[in-house]
């Protein structure tokens, strides 16, 4: 990082984080409402996620990790501290900016899936590449490739209501690729799974890791996912805590 004479990041710089961190968080705080109802979801969270890794995020229902998730990925604004996501400084950046960030580099994948119900498997995996005005052929192939490797060729015409849950789960995890994020944020995607399918998702979840240079950060309870992933924290009481290392094998 550029830095001045005290120590702080020289005068227009793009700040950086250093070449191994994809996500910096620092002294996050997020408090839904106010006065005695106050929710103090996080209250003063650290976190870095370096390049390359699954790092994954434990705690307890209701302890803050959408939340978490929610900060990092430019869906919402801390009340406090900052975040650093591959190089840009959230707080400092524009609507606009974020906009594109986030249709550039990250992919989402949502507790509850977030597919659009009027469009088929293919059609949702489509969507962030659309955005992006990928050529159609283009378009085609990488859906088609994605569609492959979660295993749903057979479905791509199904519409969302269609499909089972896992199913729609392994959709959106396609389409959460589509764009070849740079930063890959998963909540709970193997929740809701039976035992074969989340090894299935935890599976895309590590080659997205090894085979597509994605960096992911994930929120789960499930053992397996844990054991696999190269880092492993802990919320708790608003803060973050307790560092464990996965086994990070694929
Ligand atoms: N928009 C909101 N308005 C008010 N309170 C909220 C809002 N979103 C979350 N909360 C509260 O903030 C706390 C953290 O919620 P969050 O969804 O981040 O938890 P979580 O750890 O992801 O839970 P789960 O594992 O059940 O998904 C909870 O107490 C929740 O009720």
């Amino acid at each position: 990082m550029p830095v001045s004479s005290a120590g702080t990041p020289a005068r227009g710089e793009r700040e950086r984080t250093g070449p191994e961190a994809m996500v910096t968080v620092r002294g996050l705080v997020r408090t839904y409402g106010g006065g005695p109802a106050a929710v103090h979801a996080l209250r003063g969270v650290d976190l870095e996620v370096p390049r390359g890794e699954l790092v994954a995020v434990r705690g307890p229902s209701g302890v803050g990790k959408t939340t978490l998730l929610n900060l990092v990925g430019g869906l919402d604004r801390p009340d406090g501290g900052q975040v650093v996501v591959d190089g840009t400084d959230l707080s400092r950046a524009g609507e606009k900016r974020l906009l594109r960030l986030r249709r550039e580099r990250i992919g989402f994948v949502f507790q509850n899936f977030g597919l659009v119900p009027v469009l088929t498997a293919a059609e949702n995996v489509g969507v962030p590449l659309r955005l992006l005005r990928t050529p159609w052929r283009e378009r085609e192939e990488r859906v088609g490739h994605l569609l492959s490797l979660v295993g749903l060729a057979e479905h791509a015409a199904q519409r969302p209501g269609e499909l089972s849950g896992g199913q729609q789960q392994r959709v959106a995890i396609a389409r959460a690729l589509a764009n070849r994020p740079a930063l890959l944020i998963a909540d709970e995607p193997t929740s809701q799974l039976d035992a074969e399918t989340r090894r299935v998702v935890t599976d895309l979840l590590r080659a997205a890791v090894e085979d597509e240079g994605a960096t992911a950060l994930v929120t789960t309870h499930d053992e397996d996912l844990l054991e696999r992933a190269d880092r492993v924290f802990e919320l708790r009481d608003g803060l973050l805590a307790g560092e464990a290392e996965g086994a990070g094998q694929r």
